[in-house]
């Protein structure tokens, strides 16, 4: 599918490209489509407007109205991801009766995510925080639980012949993968509720926002929209995660790449479209930029199948995403502790009920994280202390001494040990090594790279602060030492009690 073919039908559906002269759609190369700018393009100037009606989500797919309000919910559908994947699904199997048919089949098939990786390429994220937030179980009961009984309790929504092809377990996935890598946060416009869709279903309110006026800049007078990746949290569990009715597909506005720190534009909400607006000024010749939310390496792989190389500021420096984190878990810090007082289950118990923090993390300015800090304080208390810390509810000062610092730099040792590289990294992206290694490779490496020159700048911080901390020791010894010596050579009977 081209791009052509995609705005001519943008704009059958009243989508407006406002101003084709300032930009335009183009491959660039390992990024796939973006938008360029064609002419130097002041800040708060209107790219393009979607209708709302023409994204795509639970509310404006009549998918969920042809099943029910009640079966939807008691399909439990209207919970995370599998209602929208189902719309989509369904959508495209309408063919051209569906108003987005052209849409969904300019979307990729193909994915660079850990999801679709094999078992030995995944085996080279070991260690990193990608591992675990795969989901491709998670999504797999899912479908089982939620999609499978949907599909089978309506043949005449789903007619057995086409199962096979537009309801299966592949297609189940790359709906979730597009969801994750292109779907925007779209609420509804306040006044707007009970609209097409599930009724209400989910809806979260709506901040009140003033309606543009012409002369004024969009962007100071609507609310911009978020990409999923600001908003939404994976888990159905946690308490604050988006309404799954929020979550739209919007066409064209999925068009714009991003990376990390260059962000020169962003979706905006307006009654009943959406608008994409500079949110910088952008010269002839530079890509539009959207913004992801700017994550570490880690999300950007698992969510979008690329990483962000850019300038890294000091203390760590070089080339990476200066977004990169590292996930350091409690029990490791456990684990290096020395001293293990019987109250050790006892006191990892306490801390987190009162701390609710079972994992650290470190950023690439290398500093360390204040919990830590007192979570291994906490951890080589004697047991005075920690009865008295804990009759008092009080988490110990995040203040460092040689001990903890010792700890620390053990945890920050042990936890390197988790990722599996003998060869070191830095040589693997050297460009005669890396021509040779696959797209997935390359990208673990980076992955995990970034965290590792986290972990080891970090230790770097802690081995100068215990040599600040034994410097400072030495010259207040050396100081008592000569006071000593001063009280001790002063000429007797010349101080004032032997003078009286
Ligand atoms: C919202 S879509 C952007 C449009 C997309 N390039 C296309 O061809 O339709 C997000 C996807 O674009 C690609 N992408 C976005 N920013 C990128 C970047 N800085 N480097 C490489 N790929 C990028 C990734 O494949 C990502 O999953």
């Amino acid at each position: 599918m081209t791009s052509d073919n995609l705005i001519d039908w943008f704009r059958s559906k009243n989508g407006a490209l406002l101003d084709t002269s300032s930009m335009e759609f183009q491959e660039f190369p390992g990024q796939g489509r973006g938008a360029i700018a064609l002419k130097d393009i002041p800040e708060g100037h209107a790219l393009f407007t979607i209708p709302r009606d023409l994204t795509l989500s639970t509310r404006t797919s009549a998918l969920p109205s042809r099943l029910g309000k009640e079966a939807w919910t008691q399909f439990g559908l209207d919970k995370g991801w599998a209602g929208l994947i189902l719309c989509m699904m369904w959508e495209e199997a309408q063919g051209s009766a569906s108003q987005w048919s052209t849409y969904l089949s300019s979307l990729p098939l193909a994915f660079d995510t850990p999801m679709f990786w094999s078992e030995e390429d995944l085996k080279e994220l070991t260690g990193t925080a990608v591992v675990d937030k795969i989901g491709k179980e998670d999504a797999e009961r899912d479908y089982n639980e939620k999609v499978v009984p949907a599909i089978s309790s309506r043949a005449d929504l789903f007619p057995e012949s086409v199962r096979q092809h537009h309801y299966s377990l592949e297609r189940y996935h790359i709906m979730g993968s597009l969801i994750l890598s292109r779907s925007f946060h779209v609420e509804l416009w306040a006044g707007d509720e009970g609209q097409a869709g599930v009724e209400g279903a989910d809806a979260m309110d709506v901040d009140s926002v003033p309606q543009e006026t012409e002369d004024k800049n969009p962007a100071d007078e609507t609310e911009p929209t978020e990409n999923i990746l600001d908003a939404i949290s994976d888990g159905e569990d946690d308490e604050d995660a988006e309404s799954p009715a929020d979550v739209a597909m919007v066409p064209i506005a999925d068009m714009l790449n991003a990376r990390y720190g260059s962000e020169n534009a962003k979706l905006f909400y307006e009654p009943t479209e959406l608008r994409m607006v500079t949110t910088k000024p952008v010269r002839a010749g530079e890509q539009i930029w959207n913004t992801y939310g700017d994550p570490p390496n880690s999300d950007l792989l698992r969510r979008y199948g690329h990483v962000d190389l850019v300038s890294v500021p000091e203390p760590m420096g070089g080339i990476g995403n200066p977004a990169d984190i590292v996930e350091i878990r409690g029990d490791v810090a456990v684990a290096v502790a020395t001293n293990d007082p019987a109250s050790l289950e006892e006191r990892v118990d306490w801390w987190l009920e009162n701390a609710d923090d079972d994992t650290f993390v470190v950023g690439t300015d290398c500093e360390l994280p204040e919990e830590l800090v007192s979570f291994v304080r906490l951890l080589l208390m004697s047991t005075e202390e920690w009865e008295n810390s804990s009759r008092k509810s009080k988490l110990p000062k995040p203040k460092v001494d040689i001990a903890v610092l010792d700890v620390i730099e053990r945890t920050l040792t042990k936890r390197m040990e988790d990722y599996p590289s003998t060869i070191e990294d830095e040589a693997l992206l050297k460009p005669e090594i890396a021509s040779n290694t696959t797209l997935n490779k390359k990208h673990a490496v980076i992955v995990r790279l970034g965290e590792k020159k986290i972990l080891r700048g970090t230790r770097s911080q802690v081995r100068a602060m215990k040599e600040a901390i034994r410097l400072s020791n030495t010259q207040s010894s050396a100081k008592d030492k000569k006071r000593a010596r001063e009280a001790e050579s002063s000429p007797r009977g010349k101080g004032k009690k032997s003078r009286r």
